[in-house]
């Protein structure tokens, strides 16, 4: 077989994934009609998890869980637009781990929102301006982002569901090779994160280090000056058309960001595999024992709690504190409801959503 007829009978593959894409948008035009009379919400994050954990369980190669996940994403994400267009708000700026978060959720074709700050992003998804918001929660190397946190204390939007992203950092130059740069822009977090890889390819130049507020911003300056390089994600790189040298050149390979996708008023159905995110307000946490039984009741209704922190009462004159706890289980499940029935006054939901790995 020639490359002309391998290519040929790619074309007629091609013809037929566009017509059965056609064919599965026009029933996907459907569910939006339906959902638009019933009221119902468009993103259905534990359907799609269903539809790509069949496809996964039926797959046999070449393509593996990865490819097939980032192709139905893109699917999902062109099917909830032809439902509804939903305006997504996310933390920039442009090229952001979190930027990279939104679009690896809602596709190419989602309208974007670019905000500076995370109390910006909260604020759009409060006040209706975006459909949903993302930010980050945590970092699997540095911790938990205190800002969201209080602000899901504060504000009152949900958790429409949660995303893991590998942390990759690239080194991005107009320079052909590392002997030629003089300047590394970047972040005082990525500049920490790739100390080994900047003493392994610069312990004889030394360029200089020069801390920028983001690495997006890094990547601007570095693609303006060739005798630099910025310390980026990729997708920053390629915003601004910069050539990457070196790919994930971090330390930790194992560095991982878990971002929330906030909505307002929003509820998911259950999955087989959910988490609930709560506020507890405890009256009395300085006497002995209410944070303990407290504790005890998950215990005992066979719940287990995945995280819990504690935050200050801002502008208290005491010590006391609120907590933010994480918890396996949907909040209809029997055990969890009749925990947070007990606890009515002190507990604020935020949102049960599907796990993701
Ligand atoms: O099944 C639905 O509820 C749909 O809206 C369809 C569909 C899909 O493309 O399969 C699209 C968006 C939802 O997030 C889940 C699934």
């Amino acid at each position: 077989m020639t490359l002309e007829d391998v290519r040929k009978d790619i074309d007629k593959i091609d013809d037929q994934l566009l017509v059965l894409l056609n064919q599965r948008m026009n029933l996907v035009h459907k569910v939006g009609e339906i959902k638009r009379s019933t009221k119902a919400i468009i993103y259905r994050p534990e359907r799609e998890k269903q539809i790509l954990d069949r496809m996964n369980a039926q797959n046999d190669g070449p393509l593996n869980k990865e490819a097939i996940e980032a192709i139905y994403l893109e699917i999902f994400a062109a099917a909830r637009n032809i439902e509804l267009p939903e305006r997504v708000a996310y933390l920039g700026p442009e090229g952001s781990f979190t930027h990279q978060a939104a679009e690896s959720r809602f596709g190419a074709m989602s309208e974007y929102m670019t905000l500076p700050t995370i109390k910006s992003v909260f604020e759009a998804v409060d006040t209706g301006r975006a459909k949903f918001g993302v930010i980050p929660i945590e970092n699997n190397q540095e911790g938990i982002v205190y800002e969201t946190v209080d602000l899901l204390n504060e504000m009152n939007v949900n958790i429409a569901a949660e995303l893991k992203i590998p942390v990759h950092f690239a080194l991005a130059t107009e320079a052909e090779n590392p002997s030629k740069i003089k300047r590394i822009y970047s972040k005082d977090i990525a500049f920490r994160q790739c100390r080994g890889f900047l003493n392994k390819y610069f312990e004889q130049t030394h360029p200089e280090e020069i801390q920028v507020e983001s690495t997006s911003k890094a990547a601007k300056l570095a693609a303006e000056d060739p005798e630099s390089a910025a310390i980026c994600s990729e997708i920053a790189a390629k915003l601004f058309a910069l050539p990457v040298l070196f790919n994930n050149i971090e330390d930790n390979s194992q560095n991982r960001t878990r971002f929330f996708i906030l909505a307002k008023n929003f509820v998911n159905a259950k999955s087989e595999n959910d988490k609930t995110t709560i506020i507890a307000r405890l009256p009395d946490t300085d006497k002995p024992g209410v944070l303990a039984n407290f504790l005890q009741d998950f215990k005992k209704s066979g719940i287990n709690l995945t995280k819990i922190e504690s935050r200050p009462y801002k502008g208290d004159e005491d010590f006391n504190f609120w907590f933010f706890i994480e918890l396996e289980g949907f909040y209809q499940d029997e055990n969890v409801e009749k925990v947070f029935k007990k606890y009515k006054n002190a507990i604020k939901w935020l949102g049960s959503y599907v796990r993701n790995t």
